[in-house]
């Protein structure tokens, strides 16, 4: 008899979306929502909230994304909460992706992606969050990483937050991008980087496209036809932020296939007692809105 082989990050992500759909249910402890589900705000709390998070996902979606900025808020003890969490939702078969945010200079990032990327680290997740605004080429050391390890990037290119829509729809004046916008430019890169895998269903390198965003107006085109690897796209903004998942794929057009339809506050506003329902309804709602 052989044993299955393990399953590659493109695979994993496809098994995820297959069973259960493009949902990703984010875990972000804010103390309201503490408050709510009736758990004190320290490092415990966010623990307990992240455990019945995940508890409450599985079976019913395949990806969380827990936002480590509300268990860092409690140092140490915080990370030590958020490392419980990680590694029950990877062993609860949940694809991970750990919403860290990190940048700086190559040699620096590397050691942010080390953290989260690293099999066998407190930190595992499936893929993380990382931002370009160094430069695309400072995160050639987490992309070769991630491809080493079978893991993943989310680059920032087009964020949901008002504020960043300046800076993220300005012209590059130099380089091989010259005249594109930032946004733009980024995608074009990280398209590039996640065909290096043709053969791979999704590639190592994924983008983060707001959908409380007009796309076009940031230079996203969505409307290139998908070639090779599909482009895993996190896409949060829908529910507290506005975007409802009935517009995804007017959002996203071709980019569809990769979107990953990220939620948090819509759904554990639900609280304790009806967050599986909020989930399993949410899950189909995001599949039906797909045309499965
Ligand atoms: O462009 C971005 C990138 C990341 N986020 C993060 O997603 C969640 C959204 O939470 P909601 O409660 O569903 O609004 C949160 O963790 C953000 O840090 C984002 O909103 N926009």
């Amino acid at each position: 008899m052989t044993a299955n082989p393990p399953l590659n990050y493109g695979e994993r992500l496809g098994a995820a979306f297959d069973r259960f759909g493009h949902l990703c249910v984010g875990i972000d402890p804010h103390p309201w929502l503490l408050d709510r589900w009736g758990l004190a705000d320290t490092a415990d709390g966010a623990r307990e909230f992240g455990l019945r998070v995940v508890e409450a996902v599985w079976n019913r979606a395949g990806i969380v994304k827990p936002q480590v900025a509300f268990f860092e808020r409690y140092g140490s003890a915080g990370y030590l909460g958020l490392e419980r969490v990680l590694a029950e939702a990877r062993s609860a078969g949940l694809f991970v992706i750990a919403d860290a945010k990190r940048g700086d200079v190559g040699s620096t990032v590397e050691a942010y992606a080390q953290a989260w990327l690293t099999r066998g680290s407190p930190l595992e997740s499936d893929a993380m969050t990382i931002s370009a605004f160094q430069g695309v080429g400072s995160l050639a050391a987490p992309f070769a990483l991630a491809m080493a390890a079978d893991k993943g990037l989310f680059v920032l290119a087009a964020t949901s937050n008002p504020e960043a829509a300046a800076l993220q729809r300005a012209r590059v004046g130099e380089g091989s991008s010259a005249g594109s916008t930032v946004a733009g430019a980024i995608m074009a890169e990280i398209r590039e980087w996640n065909a290096v895998r043709p053969d791979e269903r999704f590639g190592s390198a994924g983008v983060v496209l707001g959908a409380t965003l007009d796309l076009a107006s940031f230079g996203v085109d969505t409307e290139e036809e998908e070639r090779g690897a599909i482009l895993p796209v996190l896409a949060p903004g829908f529910g507290h932020q506005g975007a409802s998942v009935s517009e995804t794929r007017r959002i996203y057009g071709t980019l569809s296939p990769g979107v990953i339809v990220s939620e948090s506050r819509g759904l554990l506003g639900a609280g304790p007692e009806g967050i599986e329902d909020a989930v399993a309804r949410r899950a189909e709602e995001v599949e039906a809105q797909r045309g499965r």
